[in-house]
Parts: structure tokens; sequence; C-alpha cells
């Protein structure tokens, strides 16, 4: 911008000089006061605004002004110094001095007003010097200003043009961050829906699941109902026993699917063990995946509120920035006027200056706490997308794994219901085959070779057959003329079979008990051949416990687990030897009632009532409710059972041990009753009296065990060949176990085998009494079940009789 003053001459010193040092040439010839002079020029008006009025009347005053006095208070106005230049004397034609004072009055009036005006010509042209001294400072000072301004102008423009860039630089990230802060939004939107269409199928699988189970609920009642049918099923079998003779024929082809079934049931138990294990690991994942996730979600949760907090934070700073911005916005536009109106103070610009400062410093602080928010909201994102993967790769191992247990639980009730009703075949078939056959089922049982055996180098004199039909049910005794003896039972277990599979097998027959049957198990053999090891095992080892104690830990956990389904049971026990033909009552606590040293004892007798029940006189019966009571009684038994120690058997039964339990259940839901009878029994040896070499009373001891197997066998042929005639009454042993013989029990013999190669000879006399007895018809077993509640003693320890 051109300087106003730049186009004007510099002025010339020697007009300065005339300047000061009076009036002007041109103003004096303006005002009629040139070199020259002359009145006739005076007639422009006088300078100056304050007048003193001329008093043109006093005439005197002017007049007494003489020429070099002081006139300056006398002050003329422009109409009196026109009435003084155009005075018009009035001359007399012949007064000569009268006419020359009125002319020199004239004269000294005008010269008067010469000399005034002369003065107040000086004081204009000083007036004027010092005015164009003051303007020339002024020009300068303006000059000066407006270079600053021009400066500063300068500075601005810059200062506008780099906020200019930053502002664009700023609206540039505000649209990307926006854009940013849009993807974000719809990631999120997208996340959300996804969120809700998994909650959405959760819950459809939750519905899924409860109707699986309203399933589950239904096939329970189903099986109910073919539990009921199942009842009336079994009624039905009892009319079906009319046409035994038919069956009989079917025998054959139900044993056969018996097989079947019960091959099929083991491959089903391993199928369900093997799937209830991976079913429990699965769950076991599950849960710890199940674990991850909900980890995973409060990690998901965390950092989204972290994320949500971050985003309000930017969301400030962006506001904050927004009105940073607005504000340099105003402050440009501000800029803008500033520049319109440059007029404006110094103070002004600076104090926006400054402003523009701090708020330039405060936009660069937002700007590194905006890069330092993105940073962390880069981070936090990055950590959410993280968490968000591992997020749904938990949901879709999740999903897998409940997919995987759904089909798992699927397979299971499968193979459940398959279970259930192989077993519930099994059953029927088992008791339908029992019921038809009607005749004792016989297991037998080789105990391993002890070291006592005299076996040495000798061949083994047992083998099993493993025909498809013999194996597991044949055993072959081979004879030192190298002759072979084969027999067929039910089972055979070698001597490598543990308590446990023995016990499997019978456990069964043991139920039978607690649905309302009379169950008889006897081991019958040879001195030492295993039959106390079979019934009563070593207690102290639980691997070896035996059928006793094994039988009653089934029936208390399976009355306890009957308690759901309405059932009340009680329990009675008790426990007697037959020694040399007397009953002892091995609970008594009363020393007198046993007939120990020969003393003679309480007199036991045995009695049958019209349902077939088996009572023995003043026998001590006890209530148990528990195993441990058992467990104490049987503890209590064996300390006052017969043992003694025989060529045979270190620790040898020397009396016929017989332990029942007396079984009443109520099922006050269903108002059904069931008397069962247990009875387990451990028959004294068979010896040879020869091999024995027994004296004395064990000489009695051995004779009476014999005579009273002896009976048993009898009673057996008896019952073999439909004799009329069954001598029960032989023995107390044949008579006790008579409802057990000819009646409606499920009866169970277990014959004992000794692998030592010189028991070979009453190996085969027990086998073959034991085929006589697998091939003895029986009654038909009946369940027990009573219409109203029998009236129970109250006490304890009863005696029936
Ligand atoms: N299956 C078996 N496994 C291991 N040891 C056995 C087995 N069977 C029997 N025994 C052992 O053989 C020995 C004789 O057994 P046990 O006393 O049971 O015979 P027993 O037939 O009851 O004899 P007794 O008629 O003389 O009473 C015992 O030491 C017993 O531990």
């Amino acid at each position: 911008m051109a300087s106003r003053n730049q186009n004007r001459p510099p002025r010339s010193p020697s007009s300065k000089k005339e300047v000061v040092e009076g009036i002007p040439l041109d103003k004096r010839r303006r005002i009629g006061m040139g070199r020259t002079g002359g009145a006739t020029n005076v007639e422009r008006k006088p300078f100056g605004t304050v007048n003193r009025k001329l008093d043109v009347t006093a005439t005197s005053d002017v007049g007494s002004c003489a020429e070099g006095s002081d006139c300056g208070n006398v002050e003329f106005t422009k109409e009196e110094v026109d009435a003084l230049v155009n005075e018009r004397l009035k001359m007399k034609k012949f007064d000569h001095k009268g006419n020359l004072e009125l002319v020199s009055e004239l004269n000294a009036r005008l010269k008067v007003c010469i000399k005034w005006f002369q003065k107040r010509d000086e004081s204009h042209v000083e007036e004027e010097g010092k005015l164009q001294i003051a303007l020339d400072a002024s020009e300068k000072k303006c000059t000066e200003t407006e270079a600053e301004m021009k400066n500063k102008e300068e500075t601005f423009s810059a200062t506008i043009s780099e906020l200019r860039q930053d502002n664009a630089c700023l609206q540039e990230r505000l649209a990307k961050e926006e854009s940013e802060k849009l993807d974000a939004i719809a990631c999120h939107r997208k996340e959300n829906e996804a969120r809700i269409t998994l909650e959405a199928l959760q819950a459809s699988l939750t519905k899924d699941l409860e109707k699986a189970q309203q399933d589950i609920l239904a096939a329970n009642q189903r099986a109910a109902s073919v539990d009921d049918m199942y009842k009336r099923l079994q009624e039905y079998n009892l009319s079906l026993q009319q046409y035994n003779s038919k069956l009989h024929a079917e025998l054959e082809v139900a044993r056969e699917s018996l097989k079947r079934v019960e091959k099929e049931k083991s491959t089903i138990v391993e199928n369900h063990s093997t799937l209830r294990g991976r079913y429990s690991s699965l769950q076991d994942q599950l849960n710890l995946a199940r674990t991850a996730q909900d980890e995973a979600l409060n990690q998901k949760d965390t950092l989204a509120n972290e994320v949500k907090c971050l985003r309000v934070e930017l969301q400030q700073v962006r506001e904050d920035r927004d009105r940073q911005v607005a504000q340099v916005q105003a402050l440009t536009s501000d800029v803008v006027k500033y520049k319109e109106s440059s007029g404006e103070s110094c103070a002004k610009l600076e104090y926006h200056m400054e402003k523009t400062k701090s708020l330039e410093e405060t936009c660069s602080s937002q700007r590194e706490q905006i890069c330092l928010l993105e940073h962390q909201l880069a981070a936090a994102n990055e950590k959410l997308k993280m968490s968000d993967l591992s997020s749904i790769e938990t949901r879709t191992e999740f999903e897998k794994q409940k997919r995987t247990v759904r089909e798992l639980q699927e397979r299971l009730a499968e193979t459940e219901n398959q279970l259930v009703e192989g077993e519930k075949l099994r059953k029927k078939l088992h008791n339908t085959i029992l019921e038809l056959k009607g005749n004792i089922r016989v297991f037998c049982r080789v105990r391993p070779v002890l070291p006592d055996d005299g076996a040495g180098s000798e061949p083994p004199v047992i083998s099993y057959p493993t025909s498809t039909e013999a194996l597991g049910r044949g055993i072959d005794v081979i004879q030192s003329a190298g002759q072979k003896y084969p027999f067929t039972f039910d089972k055979v277990f070698n001597h490598d079979a543990s308590q446990q599979e023995v016990f499997v097998e019978i456990s069964q027959l043991v139920q039978s008990a607690l649905d309302g049957y009379k169950v008889c198990i006897f081991a019958y053999g040879q001195t030492g051949s295993g039959k106390t090891y079979t019934m009563m095992g070593r207690p102290e080892a639980s691997e070896q416990k035996g059928l006793i104690p094994r039988s009653l830990e089934q029936i208390f956990q399976t009355s306890q687990s009957l308690m759901a389904q309405g059932w009340k049971y009680k329990m009675q026990a008790s426990m007697l030897e037959i020694y040399n033909e007397t009953i002892r009552d091995l609970l008594s606590t009363n020393k007198s009632s046993s007939t120990e040293n020969g003393a003679p004892g309480k007199q036991y007798t045995i009695k049958h009532d019209a349902n077939g029940n088996t009572h023995v006189t003043d026998l001590t019966i006890v209530d148990v409710c528990r195993i441990e009571e058992i467990s104490s009684l049987l503890r209590q038994a064996a300390q006052s059972r017969s043992v003694g120690k025989t060529q045979m058997n270190e620790q040898s039964s020397r009396s016929h041990f017989v332990f029942t339990l007396r079984i009443s259940g109520v099922n006050e839901g269903t108002e059904q009753q069931v008397q069962g009878v247990l009875n387990l029994i451990d028959l004294a040896g068979s010896e040879r009296l020869s091999r024995s070499g027994a004296t004395g009373d064990r000489l009695k001891e051995t004779q009476a065990i014999n005579r009273s197997l002896s009976c048993l066998s009898d009673v057996i042929f008896s019952l073999a060949k439909k004799e009329d005639h069954v001598p029960f009454r032989n023995s107390k042993l044949t008579y006790l176990l008579q409802p057990c013989l000819g009646g409606d029990s499920k009866t169970l013999m277990f014959v004992n085998i000794s692998p030592d190669p010189s028991s070979v000879g009453e190996s085969l006399c027990s086998l073959r009494f034991a085929a006589r007895v697998n091939a003895c018809e029986i009654g038909i077993p009946r369940r027990q079940m009573l219409a109203q509640i029998p009236a129970r003693p109250a006490d304890s320890r009863l005696s029936y009789g």
C-alpha cells in the first residue's frame, strides 16, 4: 500500500523560511498588503472568528491610536472595514483645515485598521506554521503507523494462511474420523445384530432343550406305562403257565434269544459306560469352554465399556475441537473484519493475537490428546476385535460341543432305552425260563490252585470247553486215565473269576427278593473247595467280599433308591447253623442256647406255614436298617460258628450256615405290598472219611455232615424222579430247605470244585450231584404280593413260632 505523502513534492527550505519569518507573499497579496500596499486592496474580510466590535462611533479612540502605538485590543469586523474603506468624507469646499482634519482622522483610523490587519496576518502565519509542523509530524506518524500496519498485516496474512491450512487439515482429519466412526458404528451395529441373532439361537436351543426334557418326561411316562404293561404281562404269564407244555417247545428258542439279548446287553453296557465316560469328559470340556466363554464375554464387556468411555471422551474432544474451530473461524472473520477496518486498535489485535495463540496452543494440545485417544481407541478396537474373535471361536466351539453333547445325550438316552428294554426283555425271558423250567439253577465255580494243593507237575484235571454252545457253561473233568467227563451248567466260573464277576451273575436273583420272591442260594462242594470263600469271602478286603455281604449291600442300596418310588422296606435278619443235626442260633446273646461243650441247649423247631414260609421257633430275628448292622451281625455269627482244622482245610466249616433275610415292602402310593425272603447258605463240606482221617468228635461231625448231605441228595433224586413222597424231613437241612427245593422259590446252587488232582473223585461226585440238581424240577417261583399291610411286631428282636 502506497503512502499518502509519497506523491507530495518535498517542501523547500526557503518556502519554510518565508513562512517562519512572516506572512507568506500570496497571503499578503490576498489581504491587500502586498509589498506595494494600498488601501484599495483592503477589501477582504478579516481573519479570525473572535472579534471585538469596533465602536465606529468612538472615533476618538481610533483617532487616538497613534502610529506606532499598540492597537492590539482593537478588533474589526468586515462591515466595519468595508465601512471604513468606503467612507466618503464630507469635505467643505473652502474649509481646508477642516478637510485636512477629516482626512487625518480617516487616515488614522485606516492606519489602526491596517495595523490590526497586519497583526492578524502575522498571528495567522504563525499559526499556519505551527499547524504545518503538526501536520508534518502527524503525516510522519501516519507513515510509520502505515508501515507498521503493513508489516502486521503481512504477519496476519501469513498466520491466517497457516490457520487456514491447519483448519483444512483438521477438516480433513475430522472427515476421516467421521467416516471411521461411521464404519465403527456400522461394525458395532452388525455385531449387535449378530449377537441378537446368536441370543435368539440360544433361546431357541434352550426351547429345544426344554422340549427334549419334556420328551424325556414323556418317555419316562411311557416307561411307567410300559412298566404297567409289564406287570399286566406278568399276570398274563401266570395264565400262560397253563400252556406250559406248549411253551416247552419254545424254550430253546427263548434260550437262544436270551443268549443274544445277554450278548447285546453286554455290548450295550460297554457302549453305555464308554458313552458315559465320553459324556462326562465332554461335560467337563463344555464346562471349561463355558467358563472361558464367560471370561471372554466379561473381557469383551469391559472392553466395550472402555471403548464407550473412549468414544464419549473422543466425542467431547471433537466437540471441543469443533468449538475451537468455530472460534478460529470467528477469529478469522474477526481478522477479516479487522483487515477491512484497519483503523481498529492494535491492542485489540494483540489481544486477538494472544487469544489465537492460546487457542492454537489449546488446539495443538487437544490434537495431541486426540492422537492419544485415537491410539487408545485403535488399541481398544483391536482388543475388542480380538475378544470378539475369541468370543466367536468360543461360541462356535461351545455350539459344537453342545451339539455333540446333545447327540451323545440322544444316543445315551437311546442306549439307555435299549438297555432298559433289553433288561426288561432279559428279565422277562429269565423269569419265563425259570418259571417254565421250574428247576434249580446251578452255577459251578472252580477255585484256584492253592500252595497246599498237591498238584505239582501233574497235568490239570479241569478244563473248559471252547465250543460256542458250551463256552462259559461247560466244564470237563479229566481223570488220571485220560477219561474226560463233560458237564454243562447254567454258568461255569473258572479259577480266574473274581468275586465281583460271580456276584454280577446272581445280582438279579438277589434283586428278586426285593420284588417279593423267595430266593435261596446255597454253596455245595467238598471241603476246602471254596464254598465259604464264595459265600462270605474275606469281608476285610473289599475285592474279596463274598456273595452274602455283596447281596446285602445291593439290597440296602436298592431299597434306598426305591424309596423315591414310594417303597418302604423292613428287613429282619436271622442266622443259624446246623451242627450235628442240631440248630444253633448264631445271634443269640444267651450262651446257654448253644450246645457248646456237649451241654444240651435250646431246642429249635422248624415249621412251615400254609404260605410256604419257614419259621424256626425261638430263633433270634433282628430288625436291620443299615448295612453296618448286618456286617456286625455277620461278624458276631462268624465268631459263633463251628469251625475246625481238617486235613483238607485249615479253617473248615463244620456246620451248615443259614443266613435269612426277610424283606417286607410297602408302597403307600400304589398300595402294593411284597414279602420276600433271601436265604444264603454255606453248606458244610462233604468229606470222605478215608481222606479226612477224622476221629472222635471230628468223626462224629463228618458223619453228621455227610448224612445230611446224603439226605439232600435223596431229596433231589426223589424230586428228579417226581416221586410222591420226598423225604424232606430226613434231616434238619432238607426240612429247612423244603420250600426252596420243593416250593415256589428261586433257587440257585453253587457247586464248588477244587482243581487239586487228588480231589478229582470228589469233584466228579459233586458235579454229578449238581447235574442231577440242575435237571430237577421244582415248583414255579411266585411273587408274594399282599393286598393288606400285615401287622408288624413292634419289638426289634422277634421270635417266630
Ligand atoms: N476263588 C478263590 N480264590 C482264592 N482263594 C480261594 C478261592 N476259593 C477258595 N479259596 C481259598 O481256599 C481255601 C478253602 O476255601 P474255603 O474255606 O472257602 O473252602 P470251603 O469249601 O468252605 O471248605 P469247608 O467246607 O471245609 O468249610 C481258603 O483258604 C480260601 O481262601
